[in-house]
Protein backbone atom coordinates (compact mmCIF):
# COMPACT_ATOMS: atom_id res chain seq x y z
CA UNK A 1 0.00 0.00 0.00
CA UNK A 2 3.13 2.20 0.77
CA UNK A 3 4.31 1.78 -2.67
CA UNK A 4 0.76 2.75 -4.62
CA UNK A 5 0.52 5.95 -2.29
CA UNK A 6 4.41 6.49 -3.88
CA UNK A 7 3.19 5.85 -7.52
CA UNK A 8 -0.40 7.55 -6.75
CA UNK A 9 1.79 11.18 -5.80
CA UNK A 10 4.26 10.72 -8.06
CA UNK A 11 1.51 10.78 -11.05
CA UNK A 12 -0.12 13.58 -9.10
CA UNK A 13 3.08 15.20 -9.65
CA UNK A 14 3.81 14.29 -13.09
CA UNK A 15 0.45 15.80 -14.36
CA UNK A 16 0.65 18.83 -11.96
CA UNK A 17 3.85 19.92 -13.94
CA UNK A 18 4.43 18.06 -17.14
CA UNK A 19 7.24 20.36 -18.32
CA UNK A 20 9.09 19.76 -14.95
CA UNK A 21 8.67 23.40 -13.89
CA UNK A 22 9.21 23.57 -10.25
CA UNK A 23 9.47 19.64 -9.65
CA UNK A 24 10.21 18.74 -6.27
CA UNK A 25 13.24 16.98 -6.55
CA UNK A 26 13.67 14.52 -4.23
CA UNK A 27 10.26 12.15 -4.67
CA UNK A 28 10.99 9.22 -6.16
CA UNK A 29 9.63 5.89 -5.87
CA UNK A 30 12.64 4.28 -4.24
CA UNK A 31 11.89 6.95 -1.51
CA UNK A 32 9.52 7.50 1.37
CA UNK A 33 7.33 10.78 1.70
CA UNK A 34 7.26 10.73 5.43
CA UNK A 35 10.83 9.23 6.47
CA UNK A 36 12.84 11.21 3.71
CA UNK A 37 10.77 14.18 3.70
CA UNK A 38 9.69 14.83 0.16
CA UNK A 39 9.11 18.57 -0.23
CA UNK A 40 5.90 19.72 0.08
CA UNK A 41 5.11 16.84 1.64
CA UNK A 42 3.94 16.61 5.63
CA UNK A 43 2.97 13.86 7.70
CA UNK A 44 1.75 12.58 10.84
CA UNK A 45 4.14 13.13 14.26
CA UNK A 46 4.87 9.52 13.58
CA UNK A 47 5.74 9.54 10.12
CA UNK A 48 3.40 7.11 8.87
CA UNK A 49 0.38 8.91 7.35
CA UNK A 50 0.79 11.70 4.19
CA UNK A 51 -1.31 14.68 6.08
CA UNK A 52 -0.69 17.83 3.44
CA UNK A 53 0.99 18.78 0.14
CA UNK A 54 1.87 22.31 0.10
CA UNK A 55 3.19 23.12 -3.38
CA UNK A 56 2.90 26.72 -3.09
CA UNK A 57 4.42 29.22 -5.75
CA UNK A 58 6.02 26.98 -7.65
CA UNK A 59 4.90 27.83 -11.53
CA UNK A 60 3.67 24.22 -11.87
CA UNK A 61 0.96 24.31 -15.01
CA UNK A 62 -0.33 21.26 -15.67
CA UNK A 63 -3.57 20.00 -14.19
CA UNK A 64 -5.16 18.61 -11.16
CA UNK A 65 -5.06 15.05 -11.22
CA UNK A 66 -7.43 14.28 -8.54
CA UNK A 67 -7.86 10.23 -8.94
CA UNK A 68 -4.23 9.86 -8.26
CA UNK A 69 -3.65 12.58 -5.91
CA UNK A 70 -6.73 11.41 -3.69
CA UNK A 71 -5.71 7.61 -3.36
CA UNK A 72 -3.57 9.03 -0.71
CA UNK A 73 -6.72 8.61 1.99
CA UNK A 74 -5.26 10.73 4.77
CA UNK A 75 -4.59 13.78 2.96
CA UNK A 76 -6.02 16.26 5.31
CA UNK A 77 -4.59 19.68 3.19
CA UNK A 78 -3.96 20.39 -0.15
CA UNK A 79 -2.17 23.85 -0.90
CA UNK A 80 -1.40 24.88 -4.43
CA UNK A 81 -1.15 28.54 -4.24
CA UNK A 82 0.68 30.86 -7.08
CA UNK A 83 0.87 28.60 -9.38
CA UNK A 84 -0.26 28.25 -13.25
CA UNK A 85 -2.31 24.73 -13.07
CA UNK A 86 -5.33 24.89 -15.74
CA UNK A 87 -7.82 23.52 -16.37
CA UNK A 88 -10.89 22.10 -14.06
CA UNK A 89 -11.39 21.49 -10.58
CA UNK A 90 -12.58 17.73 -11.30
CA UNK A 91 -15.25 16.13 -10.05
CA UNK A 92 -12.90 13.45 -8.51
CA UNK A 93 -11.91 15.40 -5.83
CA UNK A 94 -14.73 13.98 -3.54
CA UNK A 95 -12.79 10.80 -3.24
CA UNK A 96 -10.29 12.90 -1.18
CA UNK A 97 -12.86 12.49 1.96
CA UNK A 98 -10.36 13.22 4.51
CA UNK A 99 -10.19 16.68 3.02
CA UNK A 100 -10.20 19.85 5.53
CA UNK A 101 -8.36 22.33 3.93
CA UNK A 102 -7.94 22.93 -0.12
CA UNK A 103 -6.42 26.37 -1.36
CA UNK A 104 -6.50 27.13 -5.00
CA UNK A 105 -6.29 30.34 -5.22
CA UNK A 106 -4.09 32.38 -7.78
CA UNK A 107 -3.96 30.01 -10.56
CA UNK A 108 -5.60 29.43 -13.95
CA UNK A 109 -8.45 27.24 -13.52
CA UNK A 110 -11.72 27.19 -15.30
CA UNK A 111 -14.75 25.70 -16.13
CA UNK A 112 -17.80 25.15 -13.32
CA UNK A 113 -17.05 23.70 -9.49
CA UNK A 114 -17.73 19.97 -9.64
CA UNK A 115 -21.11 19.35 -7.87
CA UNK A 116 -18.98 16.90 -5.56
CA UNK A 117 -17.69 19.20 -4.12
CA UNK A 118 -20.24 19.40 -1.48
CA UNK A 119 -19.57 16.22 -0.60
CA UNK A 120 -16.17 16.93 1.16
CA UNK A 121 -18.05 17.16 4.05
CA UNK A 122 -15.09 17.33 6.40
CA UNK A 123 -14.19 20.71 4.84
CA UNK A 124 -13.29 23.66 6.94
CA UNK A 125 -11.42 25.94 4.54
CA UNK A 126 -11.93 26.55 1.11
CA UNK A 127 -9.96 28.88 -1.06
CA UNK A 128 -10.80 29.44 -4.77
CA UNK A 129 -10.34 32.98 -5.48
CA UNK A 130 -8.43 34.98 -8.59
CA UNK A 131 -8.94 32.27 -10.97
CA UNK A 132 -11.83 31.44 -14.22
CA UNK A 133 -14.20 29.41 -12.71
CA UNK A 134 -17.54 29.85 -13.97
CA UNK A 135 -20.91 28.76 -13.87
CA UNK A 136 -23.37 28.38 -10.95
CA UNK A 137 -21.71 27.27 -7.26
CA UNK A 138 -22.67 23.70 -5.84
CA UNK A 139 -24.54 24.06 -2.61
CA UNK A 140 -21.86 24.48 -0.02
CA UNK A 141 -24.09 25.24 2.19
CA UNK A 142 -24.56 21.63 2.73
CA UNK A 143 -20.64 21.59 4.67
CA UNK A 144 -21.40 22.52 7.96
CA UNK A 145 -18.17 22.56 9.45
CA UNK A 146 -16.65 25.04 6.67
CA UNK A 147 -15.30 28.01 8.46
CA UNK A 148 -13.98 29.83 5.49
CA UNK A 149 -15.11 30.27 1.66
CA UNK A 150 -12.76 32.85 -0.89
CA UNK A 151 -14.04 33.07 -4.14
CA UNK A 152 -13.42 36.66 -5.05
CA UNK A 153 -11.74 37.11 -8.77
CA UNK A 154 -13.92 34.61 -10.35
CA UNK A 155 -16.92 34.72 -13.15
CA UNK A 156 -19.29 32.67 -10.47
CA UNK A 157 -22.55 32.97 -11.22
CA UNK A 158 -26.31 32.25 -10.36
CA UNK A 159 -27.71 32.88 -6.72
CA UNK A 160 -25.63 32.74 -3.31
CA UNK A 161 -26.29 29.37 -1.50
CA UNK A 162 -27.87 29.87 1.95
CA UNK A 163 -24.97 29.41 4.50
CA UNK A 164 -25.03 29.38 8.17
CA UNK A 165 -23.15 32.86 8.17
CA UNK A 166 -23.13 32.69 12.09
CA UNK A 167 -20.32 29.56 11.40
CA UNK A 168 -18.32 31.26 8.87
CA UNK A 169 -14.88 33.81 9.47
CA UNK A 170 -14.52 34.51 6.12
CA UNK A 171 -16.31 35.00 3.21
CA UNK A 172 -15.73 36.69 -0.21
CA UNK A 173 -17.47 36.24 -3.47
CA UNK A 174 -16.11 39.71 -4.58
CA UNK A 175 -15.56 40.69 -8.24
CA UNK A 176 -18.25 37.62 -9.82
CA UNK A 177 -21.52 37.71 -11.80
CA UNK A 178 -23.34 36.41 -8.84
CA UNK A 179 -27.10 37.56 -8.75
CA UNK A 180 -30.44 37.81 -6.71
CA UNK A 181 -31.07 38.68 -2.68
CA UNK A 182 -28.25 38.35 -0.60
CA UNK A 183 -29.14 35.46 2.34
CA UNK A 184 -29.07 36.92 5.95
CA UNK A 185 -25.45 37.36 6.58
CA UNK A 186 -25.95 38.28 10.70
CA UNK A 187 -24.42 41.61 10.33
CA UNK A 188 -21.33 39.16 9.95
CA UNK A 189 -19.78 40.14 6.61
CA UNK A 190 -20.03 43.97 5.04
CA UNK A 191 -20.23 44.99 1.52
CA UNK A 192 -17.10 44.26 0.36
CA UNK A 193 -17.24 40.29 0.84
CA UNK A 194 -20.01 41.18 -2.11
CA UNK A 195 -19.02 44.01 -3.98
CA UNK A 196 -18.64 44.20 -7.79
CA UNK A 197 -21.55 41.50 -8.45
CA UNK A 198 -24.11 44.12 -10.37
CA UNK A 199 -26.88 41.32 -10.34
CA UNK A 200 -26.63 41.29 -6.64
CA UNK A 201 -28.97 43.11 -4.24
CA UNK A 202 -29.43 43.64 -0.69
CA UNK A 203 -28.29 44.32 2.49
CA UNK A 204 -25.39 44.30 3.25
CA UNK A 205 -24.75 46.05 0.06
CA UNK A 206 -26.67 49.62 -0.61
CA UNK A 207 -29.29 48.74 -3.11
CA UNK A 208 -32.14 47.02 -2.25
CA UNK A 209 -34.04 44.09 -3.93
CA UNK A 210 -36.89 44.62 -6.29
CA UNK A 211 -39.98 43.47 -5.22
CA UNK A 212 -40.65 39.58 -6.34
CA UNK A 213 -42.56 39.13 -8.82
CA UNK A 214 -46.63 37.89 -8.03
CA UNK A 215 -46.77 33.95 -8.65
CA UNK A 216 -47.61 32.87 -12.55
CA UNK A 217 -50.75 30.74 -11.49
CA UNK A 218 -52.14 34.16 -10.07
CA UNK A 219 -54.49 33.75 -7.20
CA UNK A 220 -56.24 36.58 -8.03
CA UNK A 221 -53.75 39.29 -6.25
CA UNK A 222 -54.13 37.21 -2.97
CA UNK A 223 -50.51 36.84 -1.63
CA UNK A 224 -49.17 33.12 -0.04
CA UNK A 225 -49.99 34.73 3.20
CA UNK A 226 -53.31 35.96 2.33
CA UNK A 227 -53.75 32.62 1.24
CA UNK A 228 -52.78 31.06 4.57
CA UNK A 229 -54.65 33.59 6.56
CA UNK A 230 -57.92 32.87 4.75
CA UNK A 231 -57.52 28.83 4.87
CA UNK A 232 -56.82 29.21 8.29
CA UNK A 233 -60.39 30.48 8.53
CA UNK A 234 -62.18 27.87 6.49
CA UNK A 235 -60.26 24.99 8.59
CA UNK A 236 -61.74 26.28 12.14
CA UNK A 237 -65.30 26.47 10.57
CA UNK A 238 -64.87 23.78 9.57
CA UNK A 239 -63.53 22.53 13.09
CA UNK A 240 -66.56 24.43 14.65
CA UNK A 241 -68.98 22.70 12.51
CA UNK A 242 -67.33 19.39 13.07
CA UNK A 243 -67.96 19.82 16.61
CA UNK A 244 -71.64 20.79 16.63
CA UNK A 245 -72.13 17.90 14.59
CA UNK A 246 -70.16 15.87 17.05
CA UNK A 247 -72.66 17.27 19.70
CA UNK A 248 -75.90 16.32 18.30
CA UNK A 249 -74.25 13.10 17.37
CA UNK A 250 -72.89 11.78 20.73
CA UNK A 251 -76.41 12.41 21.93
CA UNK A 252 -77.58 9.32 20.27
CA UNK A 253 -74.61 6.84 20.67
CA UNK A 254 -75.02 4.75 24.12
CA UNK A 255 -73.20 6.31 26.99
CA UNK A 256 -69.45 5.13 28.36
CA UNK A 257 -68.38 4.35 24.82
CA UNK A 258 -64.92 5.04 24.47
CA UNK A 259 -63.23 6.65 21.09
CA UNK A 260 -60.40 4.28 20.65
CA UNK A 261 -57.26 4.57 17.85
CA UNK A 262 -56.87 1.18 16.58
CA UNK A 263 -53.66 0.23 14.52
CA UNK A 264 -52.49 -2.59 13.21
CA UNK A 265 -51.54 -5.68 16.44
CA UNK A 266 -51.67 -3.14 18.62
CA UNK A 267 -54.85 -2.80 20.61
CA UNK A 268 -55.44 0.00 23.25
CA UNK A 269 -54.66 -1.24 26.59
CA UNK A 270 -58.37 0.42 27.91
CA UNK A 271 -61.00 -1.80 26.63
CA UNK A 272 -61.07 -4.89 24.61
CA UNK A 273 -64.14 -4.75 23.32
CA UNK A 274 -64.06 -2.63 19.78
CA UNK A 275 -66.92 0.58 19.29
CA UNK A 276 -68.31 -0.38 16.08
CA UNK A 277 -67.87 2.97 14.88
CA UNK A 278 -64.45 2.92 14.38
CA UNK A 279 -63.67 1.09 11.39
CA UNK A 280 -60.29 -0.09 11.89
CA UNK A 281 -58.41 -0.33 8.04
CA UNK A 282 -55.43 -1.92 8.42
CA UNK A 283 -52.76 -3.14 5.04
CA UNK A 284 -51.32 -6.44 5.60
CA UNK A 285 -47.82 -5.69 4.67
CA UNK A 286 -45.30 -5.89 7.31
CA UNK A 287 -45.01 -2.74 9.55
CA UNK A 288 -47.14 -0.86 7.49
CA UNK A 289 -50.41 0.50 9.34
CA UNK A 290 -53.28 2.92 8.77
CA UNK A 291 -54.97 4.51 11.58
CA UNK A 292 -58.76 5.25 10.29
CA UNK A 293 -61.34 6.71 12.71
CA UNK A 294 -64.85 8.70 12.05
CA UNK A 295 -65.11 12.00 11.43
CA UNK A 296 -67.64 12.60 14.37
CA UNK A 297 -64.68 11.36 16.71
CA UNK A 298 -61.76 13.37 14.51
CA UNK A 299 -64.00 16.11 15.74
CA UNK A 300 -63.87 15.30 18.90
CA UNK A 301 -60.06 14.22 19.37
CA UNK A 302 -58.52 17.46 17.45
CA UNK A 303 -59.12 19.15 20.72
CA UNK A 304 -56.90 17.03 22.30
CA UNK A 305 -53.80 17.25 20.00
CA UNK A 306 -51.72 19.94 21.87
CA UNK A 307 -49.71 22.12 18.79
CA UNK A 308 -46.33 23.35 20.20
CA UNK A 309 -44.72 26.68 19.53
CA UNK A 310 -42.67 25.58 16.14
CA UNK A 311 -43.83 27.06 13.15
CA UNK A 312 -43.32 23.65 10.91
CA UNK A 313 -46.57 22.02 11.53
CA UNK A 314 -48.77 25.38 11.83
CA UNK A 315 -52.16 24.28 12.16
CA UNK A 316 -51.88 20.28 11.67
CA UNK A 317 -54.69 18.26 13.24
CA UNK A 318 -55.21 14.76 15.27
CA UNK A 319 -57.44 13.78 11.96
CA UNK A 320 -53.91 14.95 9.59
CA UNK A 321 -52.41 12.24 11.60
CA UNK A 322 -54.94 9.16 11.83
CA UNK A 323 -54.83 9.84 8.27
CA UNK A 324 -51.97 9.39 7.05
CA UNK A 325 -50.16 6.42 6.34
CA UNK A 326 -48.10 4.99 9.09
CA UNK A 327 -44.90 2.92 9.45
CA UNK A 328 -44.00 1.15 12.16
CA UNK A 329 -39.89 1.90 11.98
CA UNK A 330 -39.09 1.12 15.96
CA UNK A 331 -40.33 -1.08 18.54
CA UNK A 332 -38.51 -0.04 21.81
CA UNK A 333 -38.78 -0.47 25.44
CA UNK A 334 -40.54 2.72 25.73
CA UNK A 335 -43.16 2.33 23.31
CA UNK A 336 -43.18 2.47 19.52
CA UNK A 337 -42.19 4.62 16.85
CA UNK A 338 -44.03 5.53 13.60
CA UNK A 339 -43.13 7.32 10.39
CA UNK A 340 -46.14 9.63 9.06
CA UNK A 341 -46.43 11.06 5.99
CA UNK A 342 -49.17 13.74 5.60
CA UNK A 343 -50.72 14.90 2.44
CA UNK A 344 -48.98 18.01 2.04
CA UNK A 345 -45.80 15.33 1.90
CA UNK A 346 -44.23 16.69 5.42
CA UNK A 347 -42.65 13.62 6.98
CA UNK A 348 -43.53 12.89 10.71
CA UNK A 349 -41.90 10.57 13.28
CA UNK A 350 -44.66 9.70 15.89
CA UNK A 351 -43.56 8.18 19.00
CA UNK A 352 -45.93 6.08 21.01
CA UNK A 353 -45.07 5.65 24.71
CA UNK A 354 -45.97 2.90 26.35
CA UNK A 355 -46.68 2.60 30.25
CA UNK A 356 -45.75 5.73 31.45
CA UNK A 357 -47.48 6.55 34.70
CA UNK A 358 -47.83 10.38 34.41
CA UNK A 359 -50.69 11.60 34.79
CA UNK A 360 -51.94 14.29 31.95
CA UNK A 361 -51.79 17.21 33.64
CA UNK A 362 -48.14 16.34 34.57
CA UNK A 363 -47.03 15.08 31.10
CA UNK A 364 -48.47 18.58 28.99
CA UNK A 365 -46.58 20.40 32.01
CA UNK A 366 -43.69 18.52 31.12
CA UNK A 367 -43.71 19.07 27.61
CA UNK A 368 -45.00 22.59 27.34
CA UNK A 369 -41.89 23.40 29.70
CA UNK A 370 -39.91 21.58 27.57
CA UNK A 371 -40.84 23.07 24.28
CA UNK A 372 -40.03 26.82 25.96
CA UNK A 373 -36.30 25.37 25.89
CA UNK A 374 -34.79 25.44 22.40
CA UNK A 375 -31.63 24.48 21.46
CA UNK A 376 -30.34 24.19 17.71
CA UNK A 377 -28.81 20.78 19.01
CA UNK A 378 -32.34 19.22 20.37
CA UNK A 379 -34.75 18.63 18.24
CA UNK A 380 -37.78 19.99 19.24
CA UNK A 381 -41.32 18.12 19.60
CA UNK A 382 -43.69 19.45 17.17
CA UNK A 383 -46.99 18.36 18.75
CA UNK A 384 -48.60 16.13 21.18
CA UNK A 385 -51.45 14.28 22.35
CA UNK A 386 -52.44 12.82 25.53
CA UNK A 387 -55.36 11.47 27.14
CA UNK A 388 -55.85 8.39 29.08
CA UNK A 389 -54.81 5.70 27.35
CA UNK A 390 -52.39 6.82 24.63
CA UNK A 391 -49.62 9.46 24.53
CA UNK A 392 -48.49 10.04 21.35
CA UNK A 393 -45.30 13.09 20.78
CA UNK A 394 -44.83 14.26 17.32
CA UNK A 395 -41.54 15.00 15.83
CA UNK A 396 -39.97 16.05 12.30
CA UNK A 397 -38.25 13.20 10.47
CA UNK A 398 -35.00 13.12 10.06
CA UNK A 399 -34.01 11.37 6.90
CA UNK A 400 -29.81 10.81 7.63
CA UNK A 401 -30.48 8.26 10.36
CA UNK A 402 -28.82 8.43 13.73
CA UNK A 403 -25.70 8.05 15.33
CA UNK A 404 -25.75 4.89 16.25
CA UNK A 405 -26.18 3.91 11.92
CA UNK A 406 -23.10 6.38 10.92
CA UNK A 407 -21.28 4.33 13.82
CA UNK A 408 -22.65 0.63 12.64
CA UNK A 409 -24.30 0.52 9.51
CA UNK A 410 -23.15 0.28 6.22
CA UNK A 411 -21.30 3.63 5.05
CA UNK A 412 -21.31 3.94 1.94
CA UNK A 413 -17.45 4.42 2.40
CA UNK A 414 -17.99 7.21 3.81
CA UNK A 415 -15.41 8.41 6.66
CA UNK A 416 -16.53 9.57 9.92
CA UNK A 417 -13.54 11.12 10.85
CA UNK A 418 -11.75 11.78 13.92
CA UNK A 419 -12.89 15.91 13.66
CA UNK A 420 -16.45 15.07 12.87
CA UNK A 421 -16.97 12.54 15.78
CA UNK A 422 -15.03 15.22 18.41
CA UNK A 423 -17.16 17.78 16.94
CA UNK A 424 -20.77 15.79 17.59
CA UNK A 425 -19.38 14.92 21.20
CA UNK A 426 -18.89 18.99 22.16
CA UNK A 427 -22.13 19.75 19.97
CA UNK A 428 -23.87 17.40 22.62
CA UNK A 429 -22.54 18.23 25.47
CA UNK A 430 -22.76 21.84 25.39
CA UNK A 431 -26.19 20.94 24.21
CA UNK A 432 -27.23 19.20 27.18
CA UNK A 433 -25.57 21.68 29.57
CA UNK A 434 -27.65 24.12 28.27
CA UNK A 435 -31.02 22.55 28.83
CA UNK A 436 -29.57 21.59 31.91
CA UNK A 437 -29.46 25.32 32.98
CA UNK A 438 -32.85 25.63 31.68
CA UNK A 439 -34.82 22.75 33.14
CA UNK A 440 -32.63 21.87 36.34
CA UNK A 441 -34.91 23.33 38.38
CA UNK A 442 -38.04 21.29 36.72
CA UNK A 443 -35.84 18.18 37.26
CA UNK A 444 -36.57 17.30 33.33
CA UNK A 445 -33.07 15.64 32.61
CA UNK A 446 -33.19 13.67 28.60
CA UNK A 447 -33.76 10.41 30.60
CA UNK A 448 -32.98 8.22 27.84
CA UNK A 449 -29.64 9.06 26.51
CA UNK A 450 -28.24 6.67 23.57
CA UNK A 451 -26.64 7.10 20.34
CA UNK A 452 -30.04 5.92 18.79
CA UNK A 453 -31.58 8.80 20.17
CA UNK A 454 -29.21 11.45 18.71
CA UNK A 455 -29.95 11.99 14.93
CA UNK A 456 -28.34 13.48 12.24
CA UNK A 457 -29.74 16.64 10.61
CA UNK A 458 -30.07 18.06 6.95
CA UNK A 459 -26.07 19.26 7.75
CA UNK A 460 -25.22 16.17 9.53
CA UNK A 461 -25.09 18.61 12.92
CA UNK A 462 -26.27 15.99 15.69
CA UNK A 463 -29.53 16.59 17.44
CA UNK A 464 -30.81 14.96 20.53
CA UNK A 465 -34.02 13.87 20.04
CA UNK A 466 -36.88 12.63 23.13
CA UNK A 467 -35.52 14.46 25.19
CA UNK A 468 -37.73 14.49 28.87
CA UNK A 469 -39.77 11.38 27.30
CA UNK A 470 -38.03 8.75 29.54
CA UNK A 471 -37.59 8.50 33.47
CA UNK A 472 -34.72 7.07 34.18
CA UNK A 473 -32.46 3.89 32.99
CA UNK A 474 -31.97 0.42 34.54
CA UNK A 475 -28.33 0.73 35.35
CA UNK A 476 -28.54 2.86 37.86
CA UNK A 477 -31.23 1.27 40.14
CA UNK A 478 -29.37 0.82 42.86
CA UNK A 479 -28.59 3.96 43.32
CA UNK A 480 -31.82 4.99 42.64
CA UNK A 481 -33.56 2.89 45.02
CA UNK A 482 -30.97 4.69 47.79
CA UNK A 483 -32.10 7.80 46.28
CA UNK A 484 -35.72 6.77 46.40
CA UNK A 485 -34.74 6.32 49.91
CA UNK A 486 -33.29 9.26 50.60
CA UNK A 487 -36.37 11.18 49.17
CA UNK A 488 -38.85 10.11 51.75
CA UNK A 489 -37.12 11.73 54.27
CA UNK A 490 -34.59 13.91 52.58
CA UNK A 491 -35.16 16.77 49.94
CA UNK A 492 -37.79 16.38 47.41
CA UNK A 493 -36.26 16.15 43.89
CA UNK A 494 -33.19 14.01 44.70
CA UNK A 495 -34.51 11.74 41.85
CA UNK A 496 -34.45 14.04 39.59
CA UNK A 497 -30.94 15.07 40.53
CA UNK A 498 -29.96 11.67 40.05
CA UNK A 499 -31.45 11.32 36.31
CA UNK A 500 -29.02 13.88 35.51
CA UNK A 501 -26.06 11.55 36.49
CA UNK A 502 -27.75 8.98 34.25
CA UNK A 503 -27.10 11.47 31.61
CA UNK A 504 -24.08 11.46 32.40
CA UNK A 505 -23.45 8.21 32.49
CA UNK A 506 -25.37 8.20 29.22
CA UNK A 507 -23.32 10.43 27.67
CA UNK A 508 -19.90 8.42 28.70
CA UNK A 509 -21.18 5.41 26.74
CA UNK A 510 -22.07 7.37 23.46
CA UNK A 511 -18.22 8.66 24.10
CA UNK A 512 -16.32 5.11 24.46
CA UNK A 513 -18.92 4.30 20.77
CA UNK A 514 -17.56 7.17 19.08
CA UNK A 515 -13.57 6.64 20.50
CA UNK A 516 -14.00 2.58 20.01
CA UNK A 517 -16.31 2.27 17.07
CA UNK A 518 -17.84 -1.29 19.36
CA UNK A 519 -20.87 -1.64 19.77
CA UNK A 520 -22.92 -1.82 23.15
CA UNK A 521 -25.73 -3.81 23.48
CA UNK A 522 -28.69 -2.70 25.51
CA UNK A 523 -26.42 -2.00 28.68
CA UNK A 524 -23.95 -0.55 27.93
CA UNK A 525 -22.09 -2.08 30.62
CA UNK A 526 -19.44 -4.76 28.92
CA UNK A 527 -18.20 -2.02 27.27
CA UNK A 528 -17.29 -0.03 29.87
CA UNK A 529 -15.78 -3.21 31.34
CA UNK A 530 -13.76 -3.84 29.19
CA UNK A 531 -12.61 -0.55 28.48
CA UNK A 532 -11.74 -0.53 31.94
CA UNK A 533 -9.85 -3.68 31.54
CA UNK A 534 -8.30 -2.76 28.55
CA UNK A 535 -6.99 0.19 30.26
CA UNK A 536 -6.02 -0.66 33.39
CA UNK A 537 -3.27 -2.87 32.13
CA UNK A 538 -1.99 0.87 30.25
CA UNK A 539 -2.99 3.21 27.95
CA UNK A 540 -3.35 1.43 24.70
CA UNK A 541 -3.99 1.89 21.35
CA UNK A 542 -6.11 -0.86 21.19
CA UNK A 543 -9.39 0.75 22.29
CA UNK A 544 -9.52 3.28 19.74
CA UNK A 545 -11.87 2.48 16.49
CA UNK A 546 -9.38 0.95 14.06
CA UNK A 547 -10.26 3.54 11.07
CA UNK A 548 -9.66 6.50 13.66
CA UNK A 549 -6.03 4.81 13.72
CA UNK A 550 -5.56 4.55 10.01
CA UNK A 551 -6.57 8.26 10.01
CA UNK A 552 -3.98 8.91 12.16
CA UNK A 553 -5.74 10.70 14.53
CA UNK A 554 -3.83 12.29 17.67
CA UNK A 555 -3.57 9.80 20.20
CA UNK A 556 -2.55 11.84 22.64
CA UNK A 557 -6.15 13.72 22.16
CA UNK A 558 -8.34 10.60 22.16
CA UNK A 559 -6.82 9.71 25.36
CA UNK A 560 -7.71 12.42 26.62
CA UNK A 561 -11.32 11.91 25.08
CA UNK A 562 -11.34 8.56 26.52
CA UNK A 563 -10.66 9.64 30.29
CA UNK A 564 -13.57 12.15 29.87
CA UNK A 565 -15.59 9.30 29.03
CA UNK A 566 -14.41 6.76 32.02
CA UNK A 567 -15.25 9.85 34.08
CA UNK A 568 -18.61 9.90 33.18
CA UNK A 569 -19.22 6.21 33.44
CA UNK A 570 -18.10 5.94 36.64
CA UNK A 571 -19.96 3.43 38.71
CA UNK A 572 -21.12 6.10 41.54
CA UNK A 573 -22.95 8.79 40.20
CA UNK A 574 -21.55 11.03 42.37
CA UNK A 575 -18.34 10.92 41.47
CA UNK A 576 -19.21 11.73 37.87
CA UNK A 577 -18.73 15.05 36.67
CA UNK A 578 -21.50 17.77 35.79
CA UNK A 579 -22.18 18.12 31.99
CA UNK A 580 -20.76 21.59 32.26
CA UNK A 581 -17.71 20.10 33.80
CA UNK A 582 -17.95 17.52 30.84
CA UNK A 583 -18.38 20.31 27.81
CA UNK A 584 -15.70 21.95 28.97
CA UNK A 585 -12.84 19.48 28.80
CA UNK A 586 -14.40 18.34 25.03
CA UNK A 587 -14.04 21.89 24.13
CA UNK A 588 -10.53 22.14 25.10
CA UNK A 589 -9.45 18.82 23.32
CA UNK A 590 -11.09 20.39 20.29
CA UNK A 591 -9.35 23.73 20.49
CA UNK A 592 -6.47 21.58 20.67
CA UNK A 593 -7.15 19.59 17.44
CA UNK A 594 -8.03 22.81 15.48
CA UNK A 595 -5.08 24.28 16.50
CA UNK A 596 -3.27 21.84 15.11
CA UNK A 597 -4.81 21.39 11.67
CA UNK A 598 -4.78 24.91 10.92
CA UNK A 599 -1.07 25.46 11.82
CA UNK A 600 0.00 25.32 8.34
N1 LIG B 1 -37.43 11.91 14.42
C1 LIG B 1 -36.85 10.82 13.91
N2 LIG B 1 -36.51 10.80 12.61
C2 LIG B 1 -35.91 9.71 12.07
N3 LIG B 1 -35.59 8.61 12.75
C3 LIG B 1 -35.88 8.56 14.06
C4 LIG B 1 -36.52 9.66 14.70
N4 LIG B 1 -36.66 9.34 16.01
C5 LIG B 1 -36.13 8.12 16.15
N5 LIG B 1 -35.67 7.62 14.99
C6 LIG B 1 -35.04 6.33 14.75
O1 LIG B 1 -36.04 5.32 14.70
C7 LIG B 1 -35.60 4.14 15.35
C8 LIG B 1 -36.62 3.72 16.39
O2 LIG B 1 -36.77 4.71 17.37
P1 LIG B 1 -37.22 4.38 18.86
O3 LIG B 1 -37.22 5.65 19.61
O4 LIG B 1 -38.47 3.57 18.81
O5 LIG B 1 -36.06 3.39 19.29
P2 LIG B 1 -35.07 3.46 20.49
O6 LIG B 1 -34.55 4.86 20.68
O7 LIG B 1 -34.06 2.40 20.25
O8 LIG B 1 -35.97 3.00 21.66
P3 LIG B 1 -36.52 3.74 22.95
O9 LIG B 1 -36.40 5.24 22.69
O10 LIG B 1 -37.92 3.28 23.09
O11 LIG B 1 -35.62 3.28 24.07
C9 LIG B 1 -34.24 4.45 15.95
O12 LIG B 1 -33.26 3.89 15.13
C10 LIG B 1 -34.12 5.94 15.90
O13 LIG B 1 -32.79 6.34 15.65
Amino acid sequence: EEDEVNRSLIQFMTNISPGNAGRSSNWSMNSDPCTDKWEGVICDSQSKFVRKVILDGLNLDGILDAESLCKVRTLAVLSLKNNSVVGKLPEGISSCKRLTHLYASGNHFSGELPQSLSRLSNLKRLNISNNNFSGVLPDLSRISGLISFLAQNNQLRGEIPKFDFSNLQQFNVSNNNFSGPIPYVDGRFSASSFSGNPGLCGPPLSNTCPPSLPSKNGSKGFSSKQLRIYSGYIILGLIIVLFVFYKLFRKKRPKGEKVEVIKKGVSMESSSNKPSSVSSQLKTSDNRSEYSITSAEAGMTSSSLTVLSSPVVNGLRFEDLLRAPAELIGRGKHGSLYKVVLENKMVLAVKRIKDWGISSQDFKRRMQKIDQVKHPNVLPPLAFYCSKQEKLLVYEYQQNGSLFKLLYGTRNGEVFEWGSRLGVAASIAEALAFMYSELHDDGIAHGNLKSTNILLGKDMDPCISEYGLMVVEDQDQQFLAQADNLKSNGPSGYTAYSTFKVDVYGFGVILLELLTGKLVQNSGFDLARWVHSVVREEWTVEVFDKALILEGASEERMVNLLRVALKCINPSPGERPTINKVAGMINTIKEEEERSIVSI
